[in-house]
């Protein structure tokens, strides 16, 4: 494992999200600086909506949203990766090996700086067999981990996953927290599986598009599952 770099500070000011007149997120700020931190909630909590701030996929309707004091949305989409739930949202490429290059042509890398990278994520993740496969004949679990390939080889500061493990079967689901384990960036986990956020650093839980509980992970965790009787 590579030593971990200083985790980033990821600021939200006073967000709200309106989608429609409706608000989704209401007034968030916070400050979030640790290596592992979960977020939990019921259904259409704002989790999602929450999660896809991080890199500017949304946009706060008001407020802001920075990384270490930058708040463009450019910095945010440099500094911030996103692993969709479902990867056939991020797999666009027919290639594995073309897929994987395709979000490092805005780097204007070499060739040879390409592959290396590219070669580098495969081999660390056992994945080096998959280099030349066809993106859509790849498993869901093959295709799961391809998908967190392509944002680790733009080598960001921090990834935000959104429920990464929904689709996959309890090996490939081990296999994806191992692989979460073994990351030196600092991530940022929705999940509505509690078990893939034991050991976290910290974890907040939405309710109606507010944050209600942030803490350490047991304590959070237990209010979660006591307010879900049903
Ligand atoms: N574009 C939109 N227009 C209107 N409402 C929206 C839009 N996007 C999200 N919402 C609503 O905002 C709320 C929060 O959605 P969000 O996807 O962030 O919830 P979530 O906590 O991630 O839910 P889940 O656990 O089901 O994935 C939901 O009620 C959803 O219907």
């Amino acid at each position: 494992m590579m030593p971990a770099p200083k985790p980033a500070v990821i600021t939200f000011r006073d967000v709200v999200v309106e989608k429609n007149g409706t608000p989704i997120l209401a007034g968030l700020t916070l400050r979030l600086s640790e290596r592992r931190i979960g977020v939990i909630g019921r259904n259409g909590s704002g989790k999602s909506t929450f999660a896809r701030l991080f890199n500017g996929i949304e946009t706060p309707s008001s407020g802001e949203v920075g990384i270490d004091g930058k708040t463009g949305r450019k910095d945010l989409r440099r500094h911030v990766g996103f692993v969709f739930q479902n990867p056939d949202n991020q797999i666009v490429y027919p290639i594995v090996s073309e897929d994987l290059a395709f979000g490092l042509k805005n780097l204007k890398l070499t060739q040879q700086e390409t592959a290396a990278r590219i070669d580098t994520v495969l081999t660390r993740f056992g994945l080096a067999h998959l280099r030349d496969r066809f993106t859509h004949q790849l498993s869901g679990g093959e295709k799961q981990m391809i998908a967190l390939a392509g944002v680790l080889v733009m080598q960001p500061r921090v990834i935000v996953f959104d429920e990464p493990t929904t689709l996959l079967d309890l090996c490939n689901k081990r296999r994806f927290m191992a692989a979460l384990q073994e990351l030196e960036q600092q991530i940022v986990v929705v999940s509505h599986d509690l078990d893939l956020l034991q050991g976290f650093d910290r974890v907040l839980h939405f309710e109606n598009g507010t944050l209600c509980e942030d803490g350490p992970p047991a304590p959070v965790i237990a209010a979660y599952v006591a307010r879900s009787q049903c």
